[in-house]
C-alpha cells in the first residue's frame, strides 16, 4: 500500500499484511456462515445520508454524556480481547488513544494487559467488561479489582454462554494467549489438540447457566452501574429494564456469536422506535453512521437526559 492510510478500511489490509494468519483471522472473522457479519456491514452501507443545507456548521459540538461522563462524541471503544496479539503495548495503547480522543474505553475481561496496568497508564474513563466464569470467585475478584482501580461501570456481556463457532479459528487451531489478569487463578491452556483452543477454553470456563436471576449476584458484589451487552430483542430490552440494569448495549457481538441474527444497526432502530425502549441508556458499539439513522437530537437527548426517566413522550 502506498503511503499512510487515509481511510479506516485501509487499516484492515495493513493488519492482514502485518499479523500472523491465526491472529488476523481471529480478529477478522464472524461465526459460522458469516451471514450476520455481511449483514452488519451492508446494513450500515444502506443507510443513506440526507444532508440539510445552509446550516451554520462553523462550530460543531458532538459531545455527549454517558453515565455521567462527558465524552467528545457518542462513540466509545467496545471491549475486544487480546490486544497484545496485534501490538506489544496491548490495551495500554488503546486506553491512551481513548484518553487522547476523550472517550470511554471498555476493557475486555479477556485483556492481555491487566486491569491495573491499564488503569495506571492514563486518565481515560474506563468501564470493565465482564464474562462470568463457572468459578464465580474469579469473576468477583476481577469486578472488585476493576472497582478498586477506578473503572466506572461493569459491562456484562450476555451473548456468549458458549463461544460462537468461528470456522477460521477451528481450522487455525486458534490458541488464546495467557492472560495476566488470571495469573495463578486460571490458565488459558487447554488439554485439547483439535479445533479452536479458544472455544475449548471458553467451554470449560464460561458459566453457561448464568441467567436473569443471577444478576442479583452481580448487583450484590458491586456498587458500579451495570450495563448488559448483547441485547437483540425487544423482549430482552424490556426484561433488562424491569430488573433495573443501568443500561443496555444493543449488539450481536460483531457477528461472532450466533449467526443469522439481524444486523445490530437494524435492531437498534427497532428498539428505539418502540416506545417502551426509550428507557435507560441505549448505547451501540458500531456507531459510524448512527447519527443518520436516528434523529440526532433524539440520540443526544437519550444519552444525556434519560436516566430513569420515561422517554416515550419523545416519539
Ligand atoms: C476481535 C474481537 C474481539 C472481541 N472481544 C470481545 C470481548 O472480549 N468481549 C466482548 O464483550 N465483546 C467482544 N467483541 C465484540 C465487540 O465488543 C463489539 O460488540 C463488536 O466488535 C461490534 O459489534 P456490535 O456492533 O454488534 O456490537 C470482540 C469483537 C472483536 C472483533
Ligand atoms: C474467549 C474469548 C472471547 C473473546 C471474545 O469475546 C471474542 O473473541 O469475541
Amino acid at each position: 500500500m502506498e503511503g499512510e492510510p487515509v481511510n479506516v478500511n485501509e487499516f484492515q489490509e495493513l493488519a492482514r499484511l502485518a499479523l500472523p494468519k491465526m491472529y488476523y483471522d481471529y480478529y477478522d472473522g464472524g461465526a459460522e456462515d458469516q451471514y450476520t457479519l455481511k449483514e452488519n456491514v451492508e446494513s450500515f452501507r444502506k443507510i443513506a445520508l440526507r444532508p440539510r443545507i445552509l446550516v451554520d456548521v462553523s462550530r460543531i459540538d458532538l459531545s455527549t454524556i454517558i453515565l455521567g461522563h462527558r465524552i467528545s462524541a457518542p462513540i466509545m471503544i467496545a471491549p475486544t480481547a487480546f490486544h497484545k496479539l496485534a501490538h506489544p503495548q496491548g490495551e495500554v495503547a488503546t486506553a491512551r488513544a481513548a484518553a487522547a480522543s476523550n472517550t470511554i474505553m471498555v476493557l475486555s475481561y479477556m485483556s492481555t494487559c491487566t486491569v491495573e496496568e491499564v488503569a495506571s497508564s492514563c486518565n481515560a474513563v474506563r468501564f470493565f467488561q465482564l464474562y462470568v466464569y463457572k468459578r464465580r470467585d474469579i469473576s468477583a475478584q476481577l469486578v472488585h479489582r476493576a472497582e478498586r482501580n477506578g473503572y466506572k461501570a461493569i459491562v456484562l456481556t450476555v451473548d456468549a454462554p458458549r463461544l460462537g463457532r468461528r470456522e477460521a479459528d477451528i481450522k487455525n487451531k486458534m490458541i488464546a494467549p495467557q492472560l495476566n489478569n488470571f495469573e495463578g487463578l486460571i490458565s488459558t491452556k487447554v488439554d485439547h489438540d483439535e479445533g479452536s483452543n479458544l472455544e475449548a477454553f471458553a467451554k470449560g470456563t464460561f458459566d453457561a447457566s448464568f441467567c436473569w436471576r443471577d444478576l442479583g449476584w452481580l448487583r450484590a458484589i458491586t456498587n458500579l452501574p451495570i450495563l448488559i451487552k448483547g441485547v437483540l430483542t425487544r423482549e430482552d430490552a424490556i426484561k433488562a429494564m424491569e430488573v433495573g440494569v443501568d443500561g443496555i448495549i444493543v449488539s450481536n457481538h460483531g457477528a461472532r456469536q450466533l449467526d443469522y441474527t439481524p444486523a445490530t444497526i437494524c435492531v437498534l432502530e427497532e428498539l428505539l422506535n418502540h416506545e417502551t425502549y426509550a428507557l435507560g441508556h441505549v448505547l451501540q458499539t458500531s456507531l459510524f453512521r448512527l447519527f443518520t439513522l436516528l434523529e440526532e437530537k433524539f440520540l443526544f437527548s437519550l444519552m444525556e437526559e434519560c436516566g430513569e426517566e420515561q422517554m416515550s413522550s419523545r416519539h
